[in-house]
């Protein structure tokens, strides 16, 4: 039994923050007989030890998940939001250190960490709170067909399914997880998530913060570990009702393979290869804004829109004015306010993504910006990077790099235009730079995406669907589609009137 009692100190301080290193099982805090290093991109020196779980704290952690779910089920649906607004205080209250300890762990940057990300962790657990309640006032009560049972009412529940196991990637930890931790809990489930082993640390302040803030034990666990580790003991386990990933293709397999065994429904957002369209009736100047914009968080972003696809007649137009954006990016110490690129996540990435420019090269691409990493600070910095001579079929425009890597292709025409933008196995998001209302709408009528935006990028209302088509995932999150996964929805036939309650 690898697990150790409870009072074994396990804990780092990160920037001046205490964060407990152990896994967060049953509203209490559970070491491991082994741990791994985390490393900060920053620098890449070592930040903490973390408990190293398997398949064991996987068990305990869903079996605390398990005895805590009958209790949270039956809250009612309007302390349930108390309690997630509560969370969502703890957030903001806690705002500064989270995004320190986050900017620390991933090499996001601190100015986005501190005035977008972190509030959008905040604004998950309000969002679904209120969405919950707005729920039960909607009129989802209709009447049978007159011919047959005259008279019959059918209420539909959102009813909670059970334990939820939430497995969340490195690129924007905290405001992954809660956009699933949130909805999960909203709907009366209890969780159990793990976060990347290469970002653990603000999923351990979140426990802390759900426990502040008056969440029950067990509903809320936390497990750390490494992939397979410690995620196969959760996905296949039988008592576990949902599974949601944020994170690579091959995980997504071998999740959906795990998760085979017990039909446990997924949900699953993967990663992308976006376009980003740009015709010649476009603002260029917004254009190549927009796709500057790509380099955010060093690219490693699911739904980059890495691929940018520019009408031939205003190629060398659209490239220069990019070319002279990108150069005045400055890529530096994530926490500096002057920075716009911080470092790469980890060593084996820069070296994935080093890989893929280097093999591109080799096959005929040619370097228009960057091309390599900056050797000072551990070499994690990624110069912001565009390529064109690439062809359609080449690795570098087909596979899904994850840094700050962008290709240029050219188009002649509209129909080649979306052909090209479609001409890939993923289908997450596509951006769409045109100054003409009528192609905006033919053009996004054609594109194979589950977001397309029109002269904006990253524009995110959470009462939308989210997710992706293709490779890009199973399903969609957002608004209403959470309750929707996160539930088991009932229909009551009842004769007469029905029930009068939504609950
Ligand atoms: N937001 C997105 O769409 C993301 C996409 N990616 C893509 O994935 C590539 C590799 O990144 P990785 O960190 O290796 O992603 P990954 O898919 O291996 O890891 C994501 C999460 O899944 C967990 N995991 C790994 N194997 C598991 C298993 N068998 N069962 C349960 N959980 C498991 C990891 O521990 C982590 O928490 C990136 O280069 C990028 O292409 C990565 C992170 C985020
Ligand atoms: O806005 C969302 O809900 C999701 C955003 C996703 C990313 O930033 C990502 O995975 O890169």
């Amino acid at each position: 039994m690898p697990q150790r009692p409870d009072t074994a100190v396990s804990e780092a301080r990160i920037a001046g923050v205490t964060v407990d290193t152990r896994h967060w099982i049953g509203g209490r805090r559970v070491a491991s007989a082994d741990t791994f290093p985390d490393l900060s991109p920053i620098d890449g020196g070592t930040l903490a030890r973390i408990a190293r779980g398997g398949p064991d704290e996987a068990g305990a952690a869903v079996a605390a998940a398990k005895a805590a779910f009958p209790g949270w089920a039956a809250t009612p649906p309007a302390e349930r939001a108390r309690v997630l607004h509560a969370i969502a205080d703890g957030v903001e209250e806690r705002l500064e250190e989270l995004a320190i300890v986050e900017t620390t762990d991933n090499g996001a940057l601190l100015r986005s960490h501190r005035r977008g990300v972190i509030p959008r962790a905040a604004r998950n657990f309000r969002f679904f709170a209120d969405w919950l309640l707005s729920l039960g006032h909607e009129d989802f009560t209709t009447h049978t067909d007159g011919h047959t049972n005259p008279g019959h009412t059918n209420h539909i529940s959102w009813d909670p399914a059970g334990p939820c196991v939430l497995i969340t990637p490195w690129n924007a930890p905290l405001m992954l997880a809660t956009w699933k931790v949130a909805p999960a809990l909203a709907a009366g489930n209890s969780v159990v998530l793990k976060p990347a082993e290469w970002s653990p640390l603000t999923a351990s302040l979140l426990a802390d913060i759900a426990a502040g803030a008056g969440l029950p034990p067990g509903v809320l666990n936390v497990v750390q570990g490494h992939g397979s580790e410690i995620g196969d003991g959760l996905t296949s386990h039988p008592d576990v009702r949902r599974i949601s990933f944020t994170g690579s293709v091959p995980t997504a397999r071998r999740i959906a393979a795990s998760a085979a065994r017990n039909l446990t429904p997924l949900s699953l957002e993967l990663g992308g290869k976006s376009p980003l369209l740009v015709f010649a009736d476009a603002d260029l100047e917004l254009a190549a804004e927009l796709a500057v914009e790509q380099f955010d968080n060093a690219g490693q972003v699911c739904l980059a829109a890495t691929r940018l696809l520019v009408e031939e007649s205003v190629a060398e137009e659209f490239t220069d004015r990019f070319v002279g954006k990108a150069a005045r990016l400055t890529q530096g110490d994530p926490r500096e306010e002057a920075t716009d690129i911080g470092p790469t996540i980890h060593p084996r990435q820069i070296e994935r993504v080093d890989g893929f420019v280097r093999r591109a090269i080799a096959a005929g691409a040619r370097v228009v910006l960057g091309g390599g990493s900056h050797t000072r600070r551990g070499g994690l910095y990624y110069r912001p990077t565009l390529l064109t001579d690439v062809a359609r079929d080449s690795e570098i425009v087909q596979e899904e790099v994850f840094g700050p890597v962008l290709t240029l292709q050219t188009f002649a025409d509209e129909a080649e235009a979306v052909h090209l933008a479609n001409d890939t196995r993923y289908g997450l998001a596509a951006t769409v730079a045109t100054g003409d209302h009528r192609r905006a709408e033919r053009v996004t009528a054609r594109l194979v995406a589950g977001t397309v935006w029109v002269n904006c990028f990253f524009v995110r209302d959470l009462r939308a669907p989210f997710g992706g088509s293709r490779l890009s995932g199973v399903g969609r999150e957002g608004g209403t589609w959470s309750f929707d996964f996160y539930c088991d929805l009932k229909n009551r036939v009842t004769a007469g009137e029905g029930f009068s309650d939504h609950g």
